[in-house]
């Protein structure tokens, strides 16, 4: 495992101008999915240009950054799919179920806080909430070497270097530090399509700190994911899973996320915890 870290400051070139498309396109629902596909020949970069009847929805969420998003669309539809990380079929629904579907979720994140997007894959939805909002401290925690490779690159494109990182490898690799560096920890974990709620929880809440909160895309799932995970995650210091809907009003449908808090420390985080709070008594003696 390595530890990608993208360079801060300026680089990276500069988005072009949004540009509209006039045939407007409608996808089916949004939900949690994977928008991982094989690769394929480039599609032409129009098919990213934003689709009219989403033009209200992506100034909403992105404000003046909306020429970035537009960068990043193309970015995925061409570069992503010949890559493979962006299935063929994804690109001309790129806005709808991937871009807007994600930035929704920024109203559920604090003011200036950081956060570790977990499984990014192409970099939804870390990259997306970056783009957002330019407040966040952003990290993208990826294990896979051609994902990883193509976040440097988009983050390095797109201007993002100054509040986005890479990190390569497993979200739990990211949370005890095993390689040497220091442990990973966040206000607010994300995930999108990474796993079920009792995995995710045991991933992610290590990563957040004490009171911070993993919030999961999960779309249709939910109710289901919670009712069938709720006690493991307890045992793993959750609080009781909710679940809100984000970008209700702007996007149709809107996006669904189960959010759980990190209310206890469990395991070996208690134990290090107690050690902490041991020595420290002692030096006071
Ligand atoms: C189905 S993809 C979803 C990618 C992206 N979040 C999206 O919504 O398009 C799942 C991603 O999770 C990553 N992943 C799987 N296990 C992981 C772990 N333990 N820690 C971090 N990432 C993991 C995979 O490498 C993959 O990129």
């Amino acid at each position: 495992m390595t530890h990608d870290d993208v360079p801060t400051g300026p680089g990276g070139t500069s988005p072009g101008p949004s540009a509209v498309r006039p045939d407007a396109h409608s996808a089916g629902p949004a939900d949690s999915r994977s928008s991982d596909g094989g690769g394929a020949e480039a599609p032409d970069p129009t098919v990213a240009v934003l689709p009219v009847d989403l033009a209200g929805a992506a100034r909403t969420l992105f404000g003046d950054r909306l020429d970035i998003a537009a960068a990043y669309a193309e970015l995925l539809a061409t570069d992503g799919v010949v890559r493979g990380l962006i299935g063929p079929r994804e690109a001309p629904r790129i806005w709808d179920r991937h871009l807007l579907n994600c930035a929704a979720v920024a109203e559920r994140i604090p003011e200036g806080v950081e956060v570790l997007d977990v499984g990014s894959g192409a970099g939804l939805p870390g990259i997306v909430l970056a783009i957002a909002r330019p407040d966040l401290a952003v990290t993208l925690v990826e294990p896979l070497a051609r994902r990883t490779s193509f976040l440097i690159e988009a983050v390095e494109r797109l201007g993002l270097g100054g509040t986005v990182r890479v990190f390569r490898g497993r979200a739990e690799e990211a949370a005890t530090g095993s390689t040497g560096l220091a442990p990973l920890r966040a206000d607010v974990v994300t995930a999108r399509a990474v796993a079920p709620l009792d995995r995710l929880a045991a991933w992610c809440l290590p990563l957040a700190v004490p009171n911070g909160r993993l919030v999961a895309l999960k779309g249709a799932s939910a109710a289901e994911e919670i009712a069938e995970h709720a006690a493991a995650v307890a045992k793993l210091g959750g609080g009781e899973p909710a679940v809100h809907r984000c970008g209700v009003g702007v996007i149709d449908p809107p996006t669904t996320v189960v959010e759980v808090v990190r209310e206890r420390l469990v395991g070996r985080a208690r134990a290090a915890a107690g050690k902490r709070s041991q020595g420290g008594r002692s030096r006071r003696r």
